[in-house]
């Protein structure tokens, strides 16, 4: 049984469609990250999926009870960081996580969560209206946490925090994920959703873009790496453009770059280029997710990949080869 089935969802807020016909299953267990622009549409499918908004059309079921029959069942054992979280005036950051504690009745201890999110236990101790946004974001977190829930739904969780705080999200996720719960968030910080998630859907204008894990849409979308190998005396290199996989080949003084649609092309690039020079040095890098965030959140004729290696995308990352030369060794 997934975690969340999303079936067919809708949300219109008078004329505007902020979500159209979602599909979308998580798994038990996974880390799945819902990416989008702004008014892509991923706070309204959150708000969808715990049952603050009512869904215009589809269907949506959260650990196997629909949102929309069984609520409170739901809300047992979801943990929800929202978007927006609204302090309780004079309560203080102690008191909060104390409360969501007992609605939700569970054991938890208030200041061992609290600790857990690096919040201050003086901080803790002043109300939770004073607090500055990454304080906020602490305790809010700490909230989330509490009752161990199956499903820990997390709306850009990185908001306002430092980059400690960040590094602490995206351990709290990995300790989540290895307790054995799903975790869903959203985020715009794409570097953190590739570090920590098993899969991504990308939300644009209300719809689903795309949905795989970051290292499949990276080979979808022909975004794959560039190995840079210096070497003493650049050679030939048709032969080297023929490799299966590889895109185009380019050279920069005594650096030749090749880039390759696969992660299977590099090494069968590499092995030619050094059968007709000595290569000196090697690096490789991978096209980064802001490349495949914008290849399919900003008009392409072909949003939506089809085979690696093919249609638009095709390339070595933006920007990471210059277009020196082609295939053939010329120089510049
Ligand atoms: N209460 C509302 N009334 C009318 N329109 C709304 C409302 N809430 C959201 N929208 C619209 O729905 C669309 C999706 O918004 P949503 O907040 O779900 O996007 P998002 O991806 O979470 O954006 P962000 O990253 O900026 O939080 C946007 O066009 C937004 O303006």
């Amino acid at each position: 049984m997934s975690a969340v089935e999303i079936d067919g969802l809708t949300k219109r807020y008078g004329d505007v469609t902020a979500v159209s016909e979602l599909s979308l299953s998580v798994e038990r267990g996974e880390v799945f990250g819902l990416l989008g622009p702004n008014g892509a549409g991923k706070s309204t499918t959150i708000n969808v999926l715990l049952g603050f908004l009512d869904p215009t059309a589809g269907s949506v079921r959260v650990l196997g009870t629909d949102v929309t029959e069984d609520l409170q069942r739901v809300k047992r054992r979801v943990g929800l960081l929202p978007e927006a979280f609204e302090p309780v005036p004079n309560l203080t950051g102690r008191e909060h996580v104390a409360a969501a504690i007992e609605t939700k009745g569970a054991d938890d201890d208030p200041d061992a969560l609290l600790d857990r999110v690096g919040l201050d236990p003086e901080d803790a101790r002043r109300p939770a209206d004073d607090y500055s946004t990454g304080m906020f974001q602490r305790m809010a977190l700490a909230v989330a946490l509490v009752g161990d829930p199956d499903l820990l739904v997390l709306d850009e969780p990185s908001s306002g925090l430092d980059p400690n705080g960040v590094q602490l999200v995206r351990d709290i996720v990995r300790e989540e994920a290895e307790r054995g719960a799903t975790v869903l968030f959203s985020s715009h910080i794409l570097d953190e959703v590739e570090r920590v998630s098993d899969r991504v859907a990308i939300l644009r204008d209300g719809e689903l873009a795309a949905v795989n894990s970051v290292e499949n849409l990276r080979a979808e979308l022909g975004m794959g790496s560039v190995v840079s190998a210096t070497v003493d005396a650049v050679p030939d290199l048709e032969a080297v453009a023929a490799v299966d996989g590889v895109t185009d080949v380019t050279v920069d003084g005594p650096t030749v770059r090749v880039g390759c649609a696969t992660p299977r092309a590099k090494m069968p690039a590499l092995r030619r280029l050094d059968d007709r020079a000595t290569v000196e040095d090697v690096t490789v890098e991978e096209s980064s997710l802001e490349d495949l965030f914008e290849a399919y959140t900003t008009d392409r004729p072909e949003a939506g990949g089809g085979d690696a290696g093919t249609g638009a995308g095709k390339g070595v990352a933006p920007g990471s080869a210059p277009d020196t030369a082609t295939a053939g060794g010329d120089r510049q």
